[in-house]
């Protein structure tokens, strides 16, 4: 089986790559399965910048082609904050519920048709062969009034899809990955990996 490496260590993440990954005939490994692996710093000001920044420091330290992915909240009434802070947005602790429970006190005050909101992913393909490929996805929603639903991770709870009637955390995996952010930056990068994968072949 081909095995692609993906440089996280968020679980949640690890998980719904799996799911995404294995019907395309890849094995999934993450940091998580490789002790000792870099944690790297993310002090990007964008999403992409952070996802090729930690995919090309692992991409260096394997010696082979690394997929990352750096994702986040963005909530148009708080001017698109948690944005890149998404997974420290209540300190470096990155404690999902603490995340959350400090978004929904913000927008106490915000009424529903102001609680418009995003998820966004980059992801960056980098190899120590060739030129890294980014490219990204979303997924429009709104920040819901308290948590809902025990699936997913992060803000999963609290993001409201309307035309589901459900928090993203009421979705199975299926569902989350039939829509999600994740999912459709992926769709995008699959148009770009065969040629990806061939120029690795080649520089064998
Ligand atoms: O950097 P890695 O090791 O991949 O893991 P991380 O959790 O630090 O990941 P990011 O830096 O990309 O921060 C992403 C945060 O955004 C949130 N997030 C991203 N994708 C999400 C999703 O599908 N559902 C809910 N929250 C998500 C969640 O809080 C994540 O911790
Ligand atoms: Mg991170």
């Amino acid at each position: 089986m081909k095995t692609v490496i993906i440089a996280t260590k968020n679980k949640g993440k690890a998980k719904e790559f799996e799911s995404l990954f294995h019907p395309k005939g890849y094995e999934v490994l993450t940091l998580l399965d490789f002790v000792g692996a870099t944690d790297v710093e993310e002090t990007g000001e964008t999403f992409e910048e952070n996802a090729i920044l930690k995919a090309e420091a692992i991409a260096k330290e394997f010696g082979r082609f690394v997929l990352a992915d750096d994702s986040g909240l963005i909530v148009d009434a708080l001017d698109g904050r948690p944005g890149v802070y998404s997974a420290r947005y209540a300190g470096e602790k990155k404690n999902d519920a603490a995340n959350t429970a400090k978004v929904l006190d913000e927008l106490e005050e915000v009424p529903e048709t102001e609680r418009t909101a995003r998820f966004y992913c980059a992801l960056a393909l980098a190899s120590p062969n060739q030129e890294t490929i980014t490219v990204s996805g979303s997924v429009e929603g709104l920040i819901a009034g308290k948590p809902e639903g025990e699936n997913g991770f992060g803000y999963d709870p609290v993001f409201y899809l309307k035309e589901k009637g459900k928090t993203m955390a009421e979705l199975n995996s299926e569902e989350k990955n039939a829509i999600s952010h994740r999912a459709n930056a992926l769709k995008v990068l699959e148009r770009k990996l065969d040629q990806f994968l061939a120029r690795e072949e080649g520089n064998r």
